[in-house]
């Protein structure tokens, strides 16, 4: 049985389960077909705790161990029963639980407001702009807005026209990079077309970009011995959920899909930050399954849905899904469900750990945000 943690396919003679075809339906009960070529060596090693140290964006606020560390043993699978489990379609790979391991993050940060407040007086609070009606971005505002009211975090929000001109949504950048109450900004992205998102963007002030996205914080991300003052939400919950699942990032493969400047890119960075050797595929990379089967942890940011086939993961890989991808479905009231990049049912046979759509790395995203506008509340009054 799979491990999700540290698990390694050793062997030269893998094994390649190639699954072909792929069902959309993340509950469904149609099973993919199997092939079983060759056997499987898996090896893990034992773990230790993770401390997260205070202060460090790379890291999460608090000083703690990880929940879940996994006390892994080297084990051989034998290929019989390696591939009649897998024959027996049992999905094996452990679930990540993002939503779980997020409401504890909201909770930390919480309990960290509070004691903030108690001892200052102050309130960390969350400035967020909107620039037109899209309904996905009213969503995530919206959501962002509730999770900011449940910590205890005050929210501050610009809701513009579709048709605002980069100058009003600057000068509204400014007000609130000059407003002591406030002590994060995230402009939600997309931005109009008429508006140069590099113009917005480069205007929020670095002790205040909570998104990460400054290209100084992005800079710094990228530099050995450099220190970003944030982290981008989305990479920063990836690898938090790792960490929290005790999955040894160092010395492994890691392949990121994608390499937009929100998702992709700062994903490979961390990823590279923690000593794992990464590759980057992309749009325009020939035969992308040649480098997914490789690695130990993938780490899948594209936005089409079941693009990454069972047939592309290497046994006891871990999967972060962060596509979300809205699919046509009649029984839900939306008329749409949302799944991942990554064919859930295929790749919950073959890996060891996986991230769920919904549920995975998207309650990350926003636990992450409030984690950092606590960060920067506390940096900016000195607090510890
Ligand atoms: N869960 C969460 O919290 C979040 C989820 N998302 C979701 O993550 C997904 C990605 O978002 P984002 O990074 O903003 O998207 P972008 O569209 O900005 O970037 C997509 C990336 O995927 C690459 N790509 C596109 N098609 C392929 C392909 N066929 N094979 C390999 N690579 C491909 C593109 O390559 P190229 O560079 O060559 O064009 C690009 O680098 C979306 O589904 C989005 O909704 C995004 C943010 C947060
Ligand atoms: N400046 C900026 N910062 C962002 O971080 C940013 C952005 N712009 N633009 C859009 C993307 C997307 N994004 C998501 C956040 C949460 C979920 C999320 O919570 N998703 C739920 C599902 C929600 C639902 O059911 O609709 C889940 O995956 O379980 C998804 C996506 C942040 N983004």
């Amino acid at each position: 049985m799979a491990s999700p943690s540290s698990m390694t396919t050793t062997s030269s003679t893998t094994s390649k389960l190639v699954f072909s075809g792929c069902s959309t339906s993340s509950s469904s009960s149609s099973s993919p077909r199997l092939l079983p070529l060759t056997t499987a060596t898996t090896s893990s090693k034992c773990r230790a705790f993770h401390f997260h140290r205070r202060f460090n964006p790379l890291r999460h606020v608090h000083l703690r161990p990880c929940k879940n560390p996994t006390t892994v043993f080297a084990q051989t699978i034998s290929p019989p029963s390696f591939i009649a489990a897998a024959m027996a379609t049992e999905p094996s790979a452990k679930v990540i639980d993002g939503k779980r391991v997020a409401k504890e993050i909201r909770e930390e940060v919480a309990a960290g407001v509070s004691k903030m407040k108690e001892a200052l007086g102050v309130v960390p609070g969350l400035a967020v702009i909107l620039v037109g009606d899209r309904k996905d971005s009213a969503t995530y505002v919206r959501n962002k807005k509730k999770a900011c009211e449940d910590a205890g975090i005050k929210s501050f929000e610009a809701c513009l026209p579709k048709d605002a001109t980069e100058e009003e949504v600057l000068k509204h950048i400014s007000s609130f990079n000059n407003d002591p109450a406030v002590h994060g900004i995230l402009v939600q992205l997309p931005l109009p077309s008429h508006i140069n998102e590099q113009n917005v963007l480069n205007a929020v002030c670095i002790e205040k970009d909570v998104d990460g996205f400054h290209p100084l914080n992005i800079g710094r991300l990228a530099m050995r011995d450099r220190e970003p003052l944030f982290v981008p939400c989305t990479p920063k919950g990836c690898i938090e959920l790792l960490h929290r699942y005790g999955v040894v990032i160092k010395g492994k493969r890691a392949v990121v899909i994608g390499r937009s400047n929100i998702v992709g890119m700062p994903a490979a960075l961390l990823l590279q930050r923690e000593d794992a050797t990464v590759s980057v595929v992309h749009s325009r990379t020939k035969n992308p399954e040649e480098f997914t089967r490789e690695a130990d942890i993938i780490i899948s940011a594209v936005g089409q849905a079941n693009m990454v086939k069972g047939s592309w993961i290497k046994p006891g890989a871990v999967i972060i899904d962060v596509g979300i991808n809205p699919v046509e479905d009649s029984e839900s009231p939306r008329g749409y469900r949302l799944v991942g990049d990554v064919c859930y049912d295929e790749a919950r046979q073959i890996a060891s750990a996986i991230t769920p759509v919904p549920g995975g790395v998207g309650p990350m995203t926003i636990a992450m945000l409030l984690s950092n506008t606590l960060t920067s509340a506390k940096r900016i009054h000195n607090f510890n």
